[in-house]
């Protein structure tokens, strides 16, 4: 059976219980796995920016194989690759003449085979894709995609995963064709612990993707990158189990790292000319245990092969679906950390012999790319778990900054309930507060003004403490009177809505609420957020809006109506009008003709015919 992430009641961010095990193929804990990724954290950031790891070949231009869907774009700038373009963008002992002409086409293989650049090579020329003998298929992702003429040379560091606008309908169809990859035919032992492991695979790559987009997010209104904890909760935080398969695909590519590393001793990465990178990845990777993850659990005798088989082309068309992504930033990540996986999977089920002679000859037919997508997906899942561990920071200070609080109250987007350890004080100050703010406002606005808002919550976030006991009994009150300061200085930021009336009168009762309990049991305030889960707010929120929108349309259609009727009215009233206007105009015309005027006369001109008209 498989063993679901323990939930616990009592935290509140994420729902988990960090010293339970990431699955049941896994002998590490959550914390444990924070752990590690804290201890390797520097280390793998630096070996992803050496020279060595961080260009990446891919095709940007291959069509999508699956469907006739290749005409869309996404226009974002946000979206686009900054692609190598010039050799000399290239550091200086890369240059061809300093390796040698390497880049010459005629260079023999077995040149290229001895030289301690050789995966180097691969950057200029194809002549190891054509060392590559052909065996029986062990590939879990097209690495032929690595040498076609129309790939392009990336540096991964100038083109950060983050935040791109794309999504709609188009990512949702990439994502539903990845998960429904997740179909097994067969119906062997183990295929349910290996259904779960692929849906775990591509859900914590969706779930890693949804992390990073949150943490390195555009706020639109101040035109700064950063993370935006609300996006996190609602792709990530609030699913415990999107949660865990991020910790998951991280003990998967972790386990592939330790399996490697004896072989990888041949290897010099170039060391001579830039910085030490086996000394990186030694230091990586001896943080990492073999226990991190059990990989025999999944195909464990010849009866699963088929399965095995079956995993694999599965997993290798989840790899060429991100042919399909129409945002190339997106397909740049997608494409790394899907060949990053595959070339996980490919180590970890096929170096399964006690045959050192076979295990060698597996990484030995690495290519640079499989290995740069290694290391850079794990930096990928690394950096998530850090973003992770940051948001969980955010979120609760974000339940302890009284400031935040109101704020989010005075944002009518308060998926944070308020929280009642504030003591009653602040409960009643905030329900006067919104009494005033209510009895006060009488004209209609839709929204705030998010940026004087920002203005605020930036203030009281210079002012917080560190001392998050003294935040919760002092600074409230305290926040409290600069942040309505802020608002009354601000008269037309604080200008309300009827629909923001009703907001507040909900709100004062969330009030009563909490001030109700709280008075019952003020010493284990943390309790009392246990229900705190974006979803249900988002359903508020959704729920609002949709009223709002359909009231809006109702609105526009009853005054489009109104409109029409007022034009049919005045058309019968200006009718008579309007014959008597035209009927005079062509007696006009009739007359100057009897008359013999010049029908150009009735043109504006400088000609003396008008003159002489008038006269
Ligand atoms: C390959 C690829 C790479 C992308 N890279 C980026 C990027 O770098 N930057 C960027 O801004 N956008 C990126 N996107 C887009 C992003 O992933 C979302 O698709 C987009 O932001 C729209 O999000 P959404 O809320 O509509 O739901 P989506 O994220 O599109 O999810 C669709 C549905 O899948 C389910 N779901 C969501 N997450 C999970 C999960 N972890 N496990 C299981 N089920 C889940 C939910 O039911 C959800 O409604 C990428 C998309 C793809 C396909």
């Amino acid at each position: 059976e498989i063993e679901q992430p323990e939930l616990e009641e009592t935290t509140n961010f994420c729902k988990m219980n960090k010293d339970s095990l990431v699955g049941a193929s896994c002998d590490v804990t959550f914390k444990e796995i924070n752990d590690i990724n804290h201890k390797i954290r520097p280390d793998l950031l630096s070996l992803v920016h050496s020279d060595f790891f961080k260009y990446f070949k891919l095709n940007l231009y291959k069509q999508c194989p699956f469907w006739n869907d290749n005409n869309g774009y996404c226009v974002n700038r946000a979206c686009a690759v900054d692609v190598i373009e010039d050799w000399d963008q290239l550091p200086e002992y890369w240059q061809p003449e300093v390796l040698g002409g390497f880049a010459n086409e005629s260079v023999s293989a077995d040149k290229v085979r001895d030289d301690e650049c050789s995966f180097l090579d691969q950057l200029c020329d194809n002549s190891l894709n054509q060392m590559r003998q052909r065996g029986p298929d062990i590939e879990y992702c097209d690495v032929e995609d690595f040498h076609n003429d129309q790939s392009v040379l990336v540096d991964l560091t100038v083109n950060p995963e983050r935040f791109t606008g794309y999504g709609g309908e188009q990512s949702s169809q990439i994502w539903s064709s990845v998960y429904r990859e997740n179909c097994f035919s067969i119906n062997e032992t183990g295929q349910c612990l290996a259904k779960d492991a692929f849906y775990r695979l591509v859900s914590g790559l969706h779930a890693s993707i949804g992390t990073h987009l949150s943490n390195d997010h555009l706020n639109t209104e101040t035109a700064k990158w950063g993370p935006n904890l609300e996006l996190f909760m609602l792709r990530v935080g609030n699913f415990p189990d999107r949660v865990a398969n991020i910790y998951f695909n991280y003990a998967v590519v972790a386990k592939a790292l330790w399996k490697i590393q004896p072989y990888l001793s041949h290897l010099e990465f170039c060391n001579a000319y830039h910085e030490d990178v086996k000394s990186m990845i030694t230091s990586v990777v001896s943080n990492l245990d073999s226990k991190i993850f059990n990989e025999n659990l999944l195909f464990h005798d010849d009866i699963s092969s088929k399965l095995k088989d079956d995993f694999r082309s599965r997993f290798k068309n989840v790899t060429k679906i991100m042919d399909c992504v129409h945002c190339d930033r997106c397909r740049l990540w997608g494409k790394v950390q899907t060949t990053g996986y595959a070339t996980s999977l490919k180590i970890l089920f096929e170096i399964d012999s006690d045959d050192e002679d076979a295990k060698q000859t597996v990484v030995d037919k690495l290519t640079k790319y499989e290995l740069i997508a290694l290391f850079n997906t794990f930096d990928r899942l690394s950096k998530s778990i850090e973003s992770i561990n940051n948001f969980e920071k955010m979120y609760n200070n974000t339940l302890l900054t009284a400031g935040d609080r109101i704020l989010t109250l005075f944002k009518g987007n308060n998926f944070f309930k308020l929280l009642s350890n504030a003591g009653k004080s602040l409960s009643s100050s905030l329900k006067d507060k919104s009494n005033e703010s209510v009895a006060s406002n009488k004209s209609q606005v839709e929204d705030f003004d998010s940026p004087k808002l920002d203005n605020v919550e930036s203030n009281i976030i210079d002012t917080e403490v560190n001392d998050v006991n003294a935040t919760k009994v002092e600074l409230p009150k305290q926040e409290l009177n600069r942040t309505e300061a802020k608002f009354l200085e601000n008269e037309d930021f604080i200008k309300e809505s009827n629909a923001t009336e009703s907001k507040f009168t909900e709100i004062n009762s969330d009030f009563k609420e909490h001030t109700t309990s709280e008075s019952s049991d003020s010493e284990t305030p943390s309790h009392k957020f246990n229900d705190i889960v974006m979803p249900s707010k988002k359903a508020f929120v959704e729920e609002e809006v949709t009223n709002n929108t359909l009231r809006n349309a109702w609105n526009t259609e009853i005054g489009n109506v109104k409109d029409a009727l007022r034009f049919i009215f005045t058309s019968y009233v200006d009718f008579p009008r309007n014959v008597a206007r035209v009927t005079l105009y062509k007696l006009n015309h009739l007359w100057n003709w009897f008359v013999g005027v010049p029908l150009s006369v009735n043109v504006e001109s400088d000609e003396p015919a008008y003159e002489l008209n008038v006269e």
